[in-house]
């Protein structure tokens, strides 16, 4: 039988939670370590904030941004040693990280049509990685939304000022991420989950169904391993029951 598009043996991890997280570092670990595949879909919305950006579409005109938004042509490359995320052929890994694409962000990912079009491609990326055995998926939207019916799915919580401190040592000399104080940091990424919490269209949630895991206090190697141990015991679960 099939689910949503995959086969049913194929191992399907759904990682949402608000910014800062640890939803990037631990996906692409733990599909590392299970051998699995991996999306970003922050990066697809960011990619197409910056394509939008770059083609002069205004982020705040929501008529605007549906109407351009079937135009770029966004590919992500979902090996977890060297995921990969192109627009029209150029590789857009660098732009999408800067302060200009982080602030326009929420306005583009709460358009409909924007999500339409990227949800579709992200059920497509899971649907093939069933041949590879499956994947991890991490965004705002996946265990309520895209994939339903994942094997497991983990809401990853932090305090505001963990999450600030982690994201401010992680920009110090990237290249057009700007320089904030921690202060400044964290008071955008509560601005950034009320818009995300605040949309009308799948907005960051935590599914029913979802195991919520607090990293303030625990390192990442602790969040991985967490995550791997409840992967393994969904698929035992699944060969016993
Ligand atoms: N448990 C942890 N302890 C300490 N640092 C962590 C932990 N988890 C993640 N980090 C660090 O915090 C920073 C943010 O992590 P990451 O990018 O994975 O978060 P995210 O939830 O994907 O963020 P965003 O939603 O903004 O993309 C990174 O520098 C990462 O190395
Ligand atoms: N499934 C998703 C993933 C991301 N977004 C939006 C909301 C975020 O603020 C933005 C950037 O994500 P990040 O790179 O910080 O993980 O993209 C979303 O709406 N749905």
């Amino acid at each position: 039988m099939e689910t949503a598009g995959r086969p049913q043996d194929a191992v399907v991890v759904a990682i949402d939670g608000p910014s800062g997280t640890g939803k990037s570092s631990t996906s692409r670990a733990v599909a590392t370590k299970l051998g699995l595949r991996f999306l970003d879909t922050g990066a697809q919305y960011r990619a197409m904030t910056w394509w939008m950006l770059t083609n002069e579409v205004d982020v705040d005109d929501a008529a605007a941004v549906a109407l351009a938004s079937d135009k770029p042509v966004l590919v992500s490359g979902t090996d977890p040693l060297n995921p990969t995320i192109t627009v029209d052929g150029v590789d857009a890994s660098g732009p999408i990280r800067t302060q200009e694409v982080t602030a326009a962000v929420s306005a583009v990912s709460a358009v409909p049509e924007v999500r339409a079009r990227l949800v579709e491609l992200q059920r497509t990326a899971c649907a093939e990685s069933a041949a590879a055995g499956g994947i991890v998926v991490e965004g705002r939207d996946i265990g309520t939304t895209v994939l339903p019916d994942a094997t497991l799915k983990v809401y990853l919580t932090a305090s505001a000022q963990a999450r600030a401190a982690r994201r401010s040592g992680e920009l110090k000399g990237v290249p057009g991420a700007g320089q904030m104080s921690v202060e400044a940091t964290r008071e955008a990424l509560v601005r950034r989950d009320a818009a995300d919490s605040g949309r009308k269209t799948s907005p960051l949630a935590k599914a029913d169904d979802a195991i919520e895991v607090d990293t303030t206090e625990l390192s990442l190697e602790q969040v991985i391993e967490a995550i791997v141990t409840l992967v393994d015991e969904k698929l035992k679960e699944r060969t016993t029951g």
